[in-house]
Parts: C-alpha cells; structure tokens; sequence
C-alpha cells in the first residue's frame, strides 16, 4: 500500500484523536513533528520492501516454461544443448571440457559393438536390434535358423575377432574407467536410491535438481549410472546398458575442474604449474591413443563391414558416432568442438531444470526449460510437471521408423511416439499450453530413405506411395497433425510443426527463435485475455 493512501483523513476517528492539541506548547510540537517524521519514513521504507519483494517475485517467476517430452533418444538434450549454445555460450564453453568423457565413451562403445557384432559367438543383445534399426517385421519374423557356415568363414571369423579383441582389450578396460570417473562424484546411498529410476522420490518436480543458465545445481546431488534398469539389461551385460545422467551439472563441474588437479611441480622453480590433462598420464587419452591404430583398422575392415551389413547394424546412423573421425578424436590435445557436443549420447534420467534469459524484440524474458527422461520407465515422472506449463516442445524422431526401442524391442519407435504424442495432445492439463512438435532427426531419414529403406515395410499405411523424403516427410507431418486434430482438448489451439535435424547448429537456431516468438506471443495474448 502507498504511504499516502495510509495517511488518515480527517474523517478517520484515529486521525482526529491524532490531531494536535490546542493548548500545544513549541516543544510538543517539534517533538510531535519529529514522530511524524519518523512514522513517515518507516512507513515508507515498508512500501518501499513490498514493491522490491513484489519485483523480486515477479523475478522469480519465470515468464515462460516450457515442457521437452518425446521418447529416449529423441533429440530432447540436444534441443537443450541448442539453447544454451544459443543464449548462454559462456556456460555450453565452461563445460565443453567436461563432454570430452562422453565423447570417449560413446566411441568406445561403438567399438565394443563391432567386437560384439564380429564374435563368432555372439550373446545375441537385444540393444543391438533396437540400435542398428532393425525393423519390428523381421524382428517377427527372425526365428529362422541361419543357414549352415562354411568352416572355413567360421575359422577366419573366430580369427579376426581373437586378433582384434586382443589388441583393443585396453579400450574395454578404459570403458569401465570412464564411466567410473563419469560417476565419481555419486553418492552410495543416492545411486541405491534410484533404483530403477521409478522411484517416486525423485519423480515429482520438487525433487529435481534444479540447475540455472550458469550451470549451478541446487537441490539433490547428481549421480549417473549405468542404467540396467529394463528387462533385457539384466545380469546378461551390465557393461552393454547405456549410462545416464541425473542431472548434467555436477559431473560437468567434476570433470572440468579435474583440469585444476592438473599441476605439476616444475623442475625449476619448485612451483606447482598448471599442465594441460594430455601431460596427466592417466587421462584416458593416452589409451585411446595407444589404441587409435588398431580402431582405425577395425572400423576400414572390409571384412568387419560385411558383418555389419548382414546383421543391419548401422552404426553411422547411432547416437554417439564419432568412428569417422577416429584421429581427431582421439589425439593428445583433442577439445571438443560444438558439432562434437551436440552429438555426445548421454540418456537422461528424472528431470533436469535450466533457465534462460530470452530477448524478442525489446523484450527480455525469463525461460524455465525442463529437459526430461524419455525413457518408458522415465515417463510417469512427466506429469507433475504439466500444470502451469506455457509450452511443449515435443520431439519425434520419424527417422526411426525401421527401429525398435531399446527398453522394448517389440515395440516400433514410430509407433511408440505416434502413441505418446496421442497421449501428450489429449491431456486436459496441457489444454492451455502451445504445442511446439519437432519432426526430428530429417538428416537421418534422408539419408536411410535414400539408401533403400522402404517406409512401407514398417508402415503398412504409406501404401505404394513415392519413397523420397518430400513424400515421408510430409505424409509423417499429416499423421500428427490429424492425431493433435482428433484429440486436442482444446480445438482452437495452434499446433506449430517444424521438420528439425537438432544437431545442426544453423538450422536450429532459426527454428529455436521462430519458437520463442511464437510461444511469446501467445503468452502475451492468453495474458492480455486473463
Ligand atoms: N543425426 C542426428 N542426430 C541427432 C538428432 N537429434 C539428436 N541426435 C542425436 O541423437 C542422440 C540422442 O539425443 P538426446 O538429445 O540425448 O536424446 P533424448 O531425447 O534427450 O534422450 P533421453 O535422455 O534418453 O530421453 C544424441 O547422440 C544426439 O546427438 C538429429 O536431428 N540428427
Ligand atoms: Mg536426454
């Protein structure tokens, strides 16, 4: 309240008992005029805190927040990454240091799966079905015996994989060692406590670490484990799950700071200096170093192709691909550049909470971006976060057509995300909100249609329509759009619909700002109609 509208009228009762005296001498009037004085300025001090706690709430709400939903490995983190590298590039550089471990991993892994697919003994793993794309009709139909081996093929095969094994055995070691260091910063009892990432402890969103564009966490520690957590990753091969991240920012703080413990005490000064990590001889660059050759040889064998190809798994189309570039990656002084960091594959566990400030025009405004787990035993952590939200980013990868999910390799993961879109648009909680969809991983679904794969074969709907990517795209783009049309509770509300490939930089940038000027407008007008 003004101070002036609490200064009492003279028809106030109060007021008049306030009046002065008449009989008031010069000393009780000063006196009086001094208390006034005083009353006054405390009076106005208290305005003065109401309209500085009234900003600082209006501070501490956000303006906007905004939802990304989709199923695992559908682009979610990477959209994140696409933010920060757009409106806080200070912190996406503090932490660029930090995905170096990430990268290494997610190499590694790519090796571990050549060695898995050469074996002449292969642990049949279900991950690889849902990784290399397999479709769900010969999934169903896969319970023919192959046909009988020649001898011959079977000695070589049993060869080869003992040389190659042999010589990378180093990187298997080096596998466990990052996701150990990736970990080290985890509590016991934390770790426990996620148990198979259902527990409802952490799934409702005072639970979740919160972290800022700055890259601070408050709230719960983080901790990132290898998630063993479905059916299929059981004790058959905890080493094959993929390993998950509660929150980025800790391990991200852990890793980059690792970079201070770099100091050596220098031979002439008897100072302790600062050395880069490549002077650290137990950073994991050196093994991937000593085994860079025999990667290389590996990953150009015509022989190792051929196994590939009769087993479908392409790997240059998997998360986390950096066989290509096995040199740069792997040299002493390697630093990951953006293209590396937007394609480092680290599953998201829970929730992770991140906050920017946007400009639109003259405007600044304050963004909540959720990033969430996509995972099926991930999704029940979801709907807490529904109610007041202004947005949804929902993103479908529609290259995955010819892929199963991982946590269900019976499910099609064109399927799983038609359906989870279905439920997402109906909700009545999110009647309100903008629905942002991201037709993602297009680059993808370029590339694989133009190597043959038939949209058909997994879609028995597209019919004998054409097989190029303007056709899929658009016949892909009508399929959500009916789907928000038949079961949107609100049927006024705009659906925006972007075909998006979110690891590129350029691209993204001028969706990410088309998205913003949407949701703002809407915001402004829903907030002019309230
Ligand atoms: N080529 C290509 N790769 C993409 C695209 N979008 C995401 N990726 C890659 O796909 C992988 C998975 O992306 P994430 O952003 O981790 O997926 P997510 O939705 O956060 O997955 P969860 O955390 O498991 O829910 C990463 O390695 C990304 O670099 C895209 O449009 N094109
Ligand atoms: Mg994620």
């Amino acid at each position: 309240m003004h101070a002036a509208a609490r200064r009492r009228s003279l028809s106030d009762p109060f007021a008049v008992m306030l009046q002065p005296p008449p009989d008031e001498s010069p000393a009780q009037r000063e006196m009086r005029i001094l208390a006034e004085q005083q009353a006054k300025h405390i009076s106005d001090a208290i305005d003065e805190q109401i309209r500085m706690d009234k900003t600082e709430m209006r501070k501490a709400k956000p303006d906007v927040k905004i939802l990304l939903l989709g199923q695992s490995e559908s682009g979610k983190s990477t959209t994140l990454k696409q933010f920060q590298l757009m409106h806080t590039p200070a912190a996406f550089n503090s932490e660029r240091l930090a995905w170096r471990s990430v990268i290494y991993l997610n190499l590694v892994r790519s090796i571990r799966r050549i060695l898995d697919a050469i074996s002449a003994n292969p642990d049949p793993d279900p991950h690889d079905l849902a990784f290399d794309g397999a479709s769900i009709i010969s999934d169903r139909t896969s319970g023919v015996s192959p046909p009988p081996q020649d001898p011959e093929k079977v000695r070589e095969a049993a060869e080869k994989y003992a040389d190659y094994t042999a010589q990378l055995a180093p990187l298997l070691e080096l596998e466990e060692r990052l996701i150990r260091m990736l970990s080290e910063d985890d509590e016991d009892d934390e770790a426990t406590r996620l148990g198979d990432g259902s527990t409802p402890g952490w799934s409702v969103p005072r639970a979740s670490t919160s972290t800022t564009s700055s890259g601070s966490v408050s709230g719960r520690r983080p901790s990132i484990h290898v998630d063993a957590s479905t059916p299929e990753k059981t004790a058959a091969a905890p080493r094959r799950a993929e390993v998950s991240v509660r929150t980025t920012s800790n391990w991200k703080k852990a890793l980059s700071l690792r970079r201070d413990k770099l100091k050596s005490t220098s031979p002439h000064t008897g100072t302790n200096e600062l050395v880069g990590w490549w002077e650290d001889p137990e950073d994991p660059v050196h093994v991937l170093d000593r085994c860079k050759a025999a990667m290389t040889q590996l990953w150009e064998d015509r022989w190792v192709r051929a196994r590939l190809q009769e087993k479908r798994i392409r790997l240059e189309e998997s998360s986390g691909f950096y066989l290509d570039e096995i040199e740069r990656i792997t040299s002493k002084k390697y630093f990951p550049t953006d293209d590396d960091v937007l394609k480092a594959r680290l599953k998201t566990m829970g929730v992770v909470e991140h906050e920017f400030a946007l400009e639109s025009g003259l405007r600044r405004s304050k963004w909540k971006i959720y990033d969430v787990g996509g995972a099926r035993n991930q999704r029940q952590a979801w709907a807490p976060y529904f109610e007041d939200v202004n947005a949804i980013i929902f993103l479908a990868p529609i290259s995955a057509f010819d892929q199963v999910l991982t946590e269900d390799s019976r499910v099609n993961r064109l399927e799983d995300s038609l359906l989870l879109w279905r439920t997402v648009v109906g909700n009545k909680l999110l009647a309100n909100a903008a629905i942002v969809l991201f037709l993602n991983k297009c680059d993808l679904l370029q590339s694989k249609l133009e190597s043959g794969v038939l949209l058909k074969s997994h879609l028995l709907t597209y019919g004998e329509r054409p097989n190029d990517y303007e056709s899929v795209s658009k016949y892909l783009r009508n399929k959500f759009g009916l789907i928000h049309q038949q079961h949107t509770p609100s049927k006024d509300r705009e659906l925006y619909i972007h075909y998006t490939a979110v690891t590129d930089t350029r691209r993204t940038a001028t969706i990410i700002a088309s998205v913003r000027d949407s949701v703002l407008r809407l915001n402004l007008k829903t907030s002019k109609l309230m």
